[in-house]
């Protein structure tokens, strides 16, 4: 890491926390909070932010931050008994000045490797070695990367099962100008009704109540379209078949104590996901997972109207 302008440098954040930014050329940055291993800000060249922190974010253990992207791990959701989304996103993560080589095509000087082990605590509800490592990096076009590798490193012979979310919080204008292409006509399991199993009906998605839903073996692009901010984000993921969308709404906005009352308004989650088929990784074996961010003028995006076209051409 370098303390240039460009690059990564460590320093402190909300309530003395360590947080790494990140900044790249053309003026995008992103930061990174070494609890939770989270990214909690990424702005454009214009300083625009691109992600939804709530205005009433407790930055403190043992809750996890309430916005940018959360990582849930080892499981998403709260199948086996471990509290919802895992542990990861309410542990403190370290700084990988060491990484294994990383294939990367990116030029990028701006970026930040963490690792998080479990601790004597953490193999008491969990009893699997792992190496979990971040790579938060950001392109010399502002674009986001998140790429994760988890290994077992359990000396016993014993293979680990987990799910896994890169739990984005968008920012947009306004939930009800906002639509999602790329998930229409695909299968979901719908967390408002015992997840049980629904194939979505017509066009583009949109919202006008709360939707928690796991779509499953999506596309690898999908994009988020903000009409009044005439703002497309897209969704590049790899290894993470499924995506979870979720906007709480006005109700269960209220019970949410680290949320704004009308916050809902302005967030959307969009979640790079494998949850249907849980992962298993034996002694020795990694597995990767990799979600790509950016955000792009709408008019970029030719053929609004058409789903395909719009993914081809961003
Ligand atoms: O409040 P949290 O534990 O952060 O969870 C927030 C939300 O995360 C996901 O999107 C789940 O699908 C929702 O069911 C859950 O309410």
């Amino acid at each position: 890491m370098s303390s240039d302008k460009v690059g990564a440098e460590l320093c402190k954040g909300i309530n003395g926390l360590d947080k790494v930014v990140l900044r790249e050329s053309r003026g995008a940055s992103a930061e990174v909070y070494l609890y939770g291993g989270q990214v909690t800000s990424w702005k454009n060249d214009h300083g625009e932010e691109l992600l939804f922190v709530s205005s009433k974010a407790i930055f403190k253990p043992p809750k996890a931050i309430r916005g940018g992207i959360p990582i849930c791990f080892p499981q998403f959701g709260s199948h086996v008994s471990l509290e919802q989304h895992g542990f990861a996103r309410n542990r403190q993560w370290s700084i990988d000045t060491d990484p294994p080589p990383f294939p990367t095509n990116s030029l990028s000087k701006a970026y930040v490797d963490l690792i998080l082990r479990p601790s004597e605590e953490d193999l008491k509800i969990w009893a699997h070695s792992f190496e979990f490592r971040l790579r938060v990096a950001l392109s010399p076009g502002g674009d986001l990367m998140l790429t994760s590798r988890i290994r077992n490193t359990s000396a016993d012979g014993k293979p680990f099962t987990f799910t896994f979310a890169y739990h984005t919080y968008f920012s947009v204008s306004d939930i009800s100008e906002v639509r999602i292409e790329g998930l229409e006509t695909l299968d979901y399991l719908d967390n408002l009704q015992n997840k049980e199993r629904f194939t979505e009906q017509g066009d583009a998605i949109t919202f006008e109540s709360e939707v928690d839903k796991i779509y499953l073996s999506t596309p690898t692009k999908i994009a988020i379209m903000d009409h009044e901010k005439k703002r497309t984000f897209v969704l590049r993921k790899d290894g993470l078949p499924d995506a979870v969308v979720w906007n709480p709404w006005d109700k269960k906005a209220k019970q949410m104590a680290d949320f704004g009352d009308d916050e809902y308004k302005h967030m959307l989650c969009v979640e790079a996901a494998a949850v249907e088929k849980p992962i298993t990784l034996k002694p020795g074996e990694e597995w990767k997972g990799r979600q790509e961010l950016s955000a792009v003028p709408s008019s970029y995006c030719s053929g609004q109207l058409d789903p395909r076209k719009v993914l081809l051409s961003c």
